[in-house]
């Protein structure tokens, strides 16, 4: 269970999160929308103990996530708005994903596979060098074959082509059972089959909250 508790984080004086509570709770398919600068990307980033908040606090089946990022890391398979920009080249990056995350290697050559990423072409290949879309399928892909019960993704299919988006909700709608997604969109239609419930946040503060 992700709770999230009178969560207020600033930038400078700008206020990002504005005393937010929530829960989110397994089982739950989450679309979080809002317009651009709501705060959906500061609630995420602090479910992931990447900032300290100004008041308020989070926790992830009873864990901190600042105080114990690794093992609540290691809960979570996390997609970001942003691919990182990793130097390692794909078959070092799964070497190490396999070592530090304990990811099964032929499983994240299976969804790279369905993901219509040429995985074998590319292995000598750095990260960083691939395209855009590449980039997102293989993150896609390592975040499917670790079997997380907490998956959040932040507008993940943003440089995806038509079909690749199809083969995402396809394994995604495959891979549903006992698990909290929580999934930052700006397009509901595409995800509207996956979810079962949507919140929307303006401002820093959740302005609606609706199991559909
Ligand atoms: N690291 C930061 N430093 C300063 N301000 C920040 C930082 N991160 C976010 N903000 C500010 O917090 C506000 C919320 O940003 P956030 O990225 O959470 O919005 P968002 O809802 O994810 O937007 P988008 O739909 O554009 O991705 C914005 O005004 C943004 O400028």
């Amino acid at each position: 269970m992700i709770k999230v508790s009178n969560l207020t984080k600033k930038f400078a004086s700008h206020i990002s999160l504005d005393d937010v509570s929530i829960e989110f709770n397994k089982n739950e398919y989450i679309a979080l929308m809002g317009p651009n600068g709501a705060g959906k990307t500061t609630l995420i980033r602090s479910i992931l103990g990447y900032y300290h908040p100004n008041s308020g606090n989070v926790s992830i089946n009873g864990m901190d996530p600042i105080k114990q990022r690794i093992e609540v890391l290691d809960k979570i398979s996390f997609v970001p708005q942003l691919p990182p920009p990793i130097k390692l080249n794909l078959n070092e990056l799964i070497q190490y994903i396999e070592a530090s995350s304990n990811v099964d290697k032929e499983l994240i050559m299976h969804y790279a596979n369905e993901m219509k990423l040429d995985l074998k072409a590319n292995l000598n290949k750095s990260f960083f060098k691939l395209s855009g879309g590449m980039k997102q399928k293989m993150l896609i892909a390592i975040s499917l074959a670790k079997k997380s019960n907490i998956i959040i993704y932040d507008e993940p299919t943003a440089n995806l082509d038509p079909v690749a988006r199809d083969d995402f909700y396809r394994l995604l709608k495959q891979n549903e059972d006992e698990k909290i997604l929580l999934f930052v969109t700006h397009r509901l239609d595409e995800v509207k089959e996956i979810v079962n419930r949507q919140i929307y946040m303006d401002l820093g503060k959740i302005v609606s909250d609706e199991i559909v």
